[in-house]
C-alpha cells in the first residue's frame, strides 16, 4: 500500500497525493523531468518533502535508475554485500534465480551485459524479500528483448510473493502488459491515478466532423483540416456522426500529457496527512 498526501518539493513535486492499494503493480509513466524520480525518492524515504507524508506498508526495496552495482566486484560478492547489509536477506533465492538466468556467480559485475547487470540489481533487491519493491526506470538502456525478459522475469517474482511493485518508464508500451495501475506525473503533479482496467474502460477515442460538440467530458484532442478526435471521459452520448473506438494506454496518457490540467483521480477523502 502507497498512501500519498499532498507532497511538495519545491516545482518538483506539488500537491502529489496517490493511494494505490496492496499488491498492485504500478506503472509510473511522465515525461523527462516530471518528478519521477523526485517522487519515488519521496516513497522510498530518500527525500523527505517540504509538506505532506508518505505511508508505504511493510519492507521497501529500491532499485536506483543508476544501477547500484560495482564494477569490480563479482556478482558473488555484491550478494555477500546484500546478506551482509540486510537481515531479511534470501541467499538461496537469490542464488537460484541467478542460476536459472544463466548469469555466472564468478563474473565481475563490469563484464555482464547491460541485461545481466539489471537482473542482477533485480535479484538483490528481490533476495530482499520486500513487501514493496520500488524501481527506477529498470528498462532504461536495454534492448526490446532484454527489456522484455526483464519484465517477464519480475512478473515471475511477483505472482510468486504477492509484493506490490513501482516501475518507472517513459515507454508505456514496456508496462503494458505487466501493470495493473497507472500514475501519470506530470510537471511535478499526479495528473491520473487509478487503476488500469477501469481508466481504460471509461475512457472513448471519439473522432468527428469538425465544430461538432462530443457532448462528453473531454480530457483533450487532435484535428486534421476535416476532423477532429478527442479522448473523452464517461459514457458518450450516442450520435452516428461520431465514430466511437476504445482506448489504448498509450492513448490515454499521450492525451492527459498533451492536456495538463486535465486530471483523472479518485477522490483521495480518508488519506492521512
Ligand atoms: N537535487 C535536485 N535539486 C533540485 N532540482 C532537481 C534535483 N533533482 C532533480 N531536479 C529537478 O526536478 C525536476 C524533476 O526531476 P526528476 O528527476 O524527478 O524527473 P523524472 O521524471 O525522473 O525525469 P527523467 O525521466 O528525466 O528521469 C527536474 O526539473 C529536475 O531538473
Amino acid at each position: 500500500m502507497i498512501e500519498a498526501s499532498g507532497l511538495k518539493i519545491g516545482g518538483r513535486l506539488r500537491d502529489c497525493s496517490v493511494r494505490v492499494p496492496d499488491g498492485r503493480v504500478v506503472a509510473l509513466v511522465g515525461p523527462n523531468g516530471a518528478g519521477k524520480t523526485t517522487f519515488l525518492h519521496v516513497v522510498v524515504g530518500l527525500l523527505t518533502p517540504e509538506r505532506g507524508a508518505v505511508r508505504t506498508a511493510g519492507e521497501v526495496a529500491f532499485v536506483a535508475q543508476d544501477k547500484p552495482l560495482y564494477d569490480g566486484f563479482r556478482v558473488a560478492e555484491m550478494l555477500t554485500l546484500g546478506r551482509r547489509l540486510n537481515t531479511r536477506w534470501d541467499d538461496s533465492y537469490a542464488r537460484e534465480r541467478l542460476a536459472g538466468l544463466g548469469i555466472p556467480l564468478d563474473r565481475k559485475v563490469g563484464r555482464l551485459s547491460g541485461g545481466q547487470q539489471a537482473q542482477v540489481a533485480l535479484t538483490i533487491a528481490l533476495a530482499r524479500r520486500p513487501d514493496l519493491l520500488v524501481l527506477d526506470e529498470p528498462l532504461a538502456n536495454l534492448d526490446p528483448l532484454a527489456r522484455h525478459e526483464v519484465m517477464r522475469s519480475l512478473m515471475g517474482a511477483v505472482a510468486e510473493t504477492g509484493m506490490s511493485v513501482v516501475i518507472s518508464s517513459h515507454v508505456v508500451s514496456d508496462l503494458v502488459d505487466t501493470c495493473d495501475w497507472l500514475i501519470v506525473l506530470n510537471e511535478g503533479r499526479v495528473q491520473v491515478s487509478g487503476d488500469i482496467d477501469e481508466l481504460l474502460s471509461e475512457h472513448r477515442m471519439m473522432t468527428g466532423p469538425l465544430g461538432l460538440s462530443p457532448n462528453a467530458h473531454v480530457v483533450g484532442g487532435s484535428r486534421t483540416d476535416k476532423e477532429q478526435t478527442v479522448l473523452v471521459r464517461g459514457a458518450p452520448v450516442a450520435d452516428p456522426r461520431w465514430r466511437v473506438r476504445a482506448v489504448s494506454l498509450d492513448d490515454l496518457v499521450m492525451a492527459y500529457l498533451r492536456s495538463p490540467e486535465a486530471a483523472a483521480l479518485p477522490r483521495l477523502e480518508g488519506v492521512r496527512t
